[in-house]
């Protein structure tokens, strides 16, 4: 590559980008190829909604079965490039509706934006000050955003915190059915002179906070012993118990949570990142010593399984991406999701199932049957097969139990 510094390339067309970075990249035709055919589709669209673009990343969009949340059945899409995952999942709900699927909890959609103030004195006087104003800065937060108070949120409750130095303003705020980033960031930052005016201190960053800790879902799951096993019941709650007490454990298990999670994110527009760093926070002070631990929980209840997940879920079907994105659009008529709580709730099941059904292999057969039964299909693409070579390589390196790529070429040739 000559240089990385590429004046003005958000002002060229999508076709002047691609050029531009192929050549500095020194990209195949084939490659350039792929690219332009990657973003036929839906590369407009791409281009409104980022920047620089110059193609699309496909990912595949699946559709979890089997699930009963709340006493209705629901279809879920995920979108995951990762093998296994949806299978997973309908396995995992497969597993647990005769026992009625998952019921949930939602606390309402209350958001925290944070402001900080800096340069302060007394910061106990300065706290005192600002607590007395809740009504006042409650009064702003709405002017900002009637249409949501017309909904029915918007401004909930005010704590001012002492932060090291600083003195730290929480709001918060009811955003209905948003995810709500943009909703709070405007409150904060309408507030943040007002905060200098009545503490004279200055203000430092006025932004949401991810440790979405006022939006928690709660989901419930009971495995019935008869279903999966009395062995399968007591090495998954061994397995959890591994979790609750390591936090090298305890990641591996969330990021199986995560695996669920983000790939519903993903498929109705949501910010992955958002519930990523609000998941890990929260799971920061979850474990047996106060530490990192696991989202769920696992116990055994008259001989059967039942598993609860607990995490926050800043997730929303207006707002970001949400609407502008058709496909997300298709994939909320799908989960027949109306309402950011609908979501949440499902979203959380998948979570709880997700976990599940890792551990329910974990703790018997192990992951790699499963799951490199199923990825590898990518391996042998890896090795060149095409059309109908990759389920027959596939099917062949099973049939042999080795899923490798030198395999997958040997069987190839
Ligand atoms: C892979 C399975 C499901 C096979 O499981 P199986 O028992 O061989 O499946 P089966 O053929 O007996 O079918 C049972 C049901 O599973 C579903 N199912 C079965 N196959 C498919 C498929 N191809 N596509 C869609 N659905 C599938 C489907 O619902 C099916 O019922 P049916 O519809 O036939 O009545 C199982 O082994 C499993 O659940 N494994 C766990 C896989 C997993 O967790 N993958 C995530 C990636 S690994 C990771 O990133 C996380 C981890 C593991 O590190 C987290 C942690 O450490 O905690
Ligand atoms: N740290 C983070 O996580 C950050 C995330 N973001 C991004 O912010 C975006 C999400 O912000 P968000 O505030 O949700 O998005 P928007 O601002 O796009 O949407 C929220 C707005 O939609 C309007 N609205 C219409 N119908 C409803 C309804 N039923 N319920 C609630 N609001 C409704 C509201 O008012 P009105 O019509 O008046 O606008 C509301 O303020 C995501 O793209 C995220 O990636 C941004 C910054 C930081």
């Amino acid at each position: 590559m000559s240089t990385s510094r590429i004046p003005g390339l958000h002002n060229m067309s999508r076709a002047e980008r691609l050029a531009k970075v192929a050549a500095e990249a020194g990209l195949s035709n084939a490659e350039v190829a792929h690219l332009v055919e990657a973003g036929a589709h839906a590369g407009e669209l791409a281009d409104h909604l980022s920047e620089n673009v110059i193609s699309v990343m496909e990912i595949p969009l699946g559709v979890a079965t089997n699930l009963i949340v709340d006493g209705e059945d629901v279809l879920v899409p995920m979108a995951s490039e990762e093998s296994s995952v949806i299978a997973a999942v309908c396995n995992g709900a497969r597993a647990c509706r005769g026992a009625g699927g998952v019921t949930c909890e939602a606390d309402d959609p209350c958001m925290i934006a944070q402001v900080q103030v800096t340069g302060l004195d007394d910061l106990a006087a300065a706290r005192a000050l600002v607590a007395g104003k809740k009504n006042e800065i409650g009064a702003l937060c709405d002017g900002c955003d009637p249409m949501l108070v017309s909904l029915g949120g918007g401004f909930r409750d005010l704590e001012v915190r002492i932060a090291g130095p600083f003195l730290v303003v929480h709001l918060f705020v009811d955003v209905r059915d948003a995810m709500g980033a943009n909703a709070v960031n405007t409150m904060a930052e309408r507030l943040a002179p007002l905060l200098e005016e009545w503490t004279g201190g200055k203000v430092g960053l006025r932004i949401l906070s991810n440790l979405a800790d006022r939006r928690l879902v709660r989901a419930r799951a009971t495995w019935p012993a008869s279903e999966i096993g009395e062995a399968t019941v007591d090495g998954i709650v061994s397995a959890w118990n591994f979790a609750h007490h390591d936090p090298y454990r305890a990641a591996t298990h969330n990021k199986g949570i995560m695996n669920g999670v983000a790939a519903v994110a993903l498929a109705t527009g949501n910010d992955t990142r958002a519930l990523e760093a609000g998941a890990h926070a929260f799971a920061a002070t979850r474990g047996a010593a106060g530490g990192y631990g696991p989202l769920t929980r696992y116990w055994k209840e008259g001989g059967d399984l039942v598993g609860e997940i607990e995490m926050p879920m800043a997730v929303g079907i207006v707002g970001g991406a949400t609407k502008a994105h058709p496909t997300a659009q298709a994939c909320l008529a799908i989960m027949g999701a109306t309402d950011a709580a609908r979501l949440a709730r499902v979203t959380a099941a998948v979570g709880l199932i997700q976990n599940f059904s890792a551990l329910r292999a974990l703790a018997t057969e192990g992951i790699q049957r499963g799951h490199m039964g199923l990825h590898a299909r990518n391996v042998a693409i890896v090795a060149g097969a095409t059309g109908e070579e990759i389920d027959r390589v596939a099917a062949e390196m099973i049939r042999r139990g080795t899923v490798r790529e030198d395999v997958a070429r040997e069987i190839l040739g």
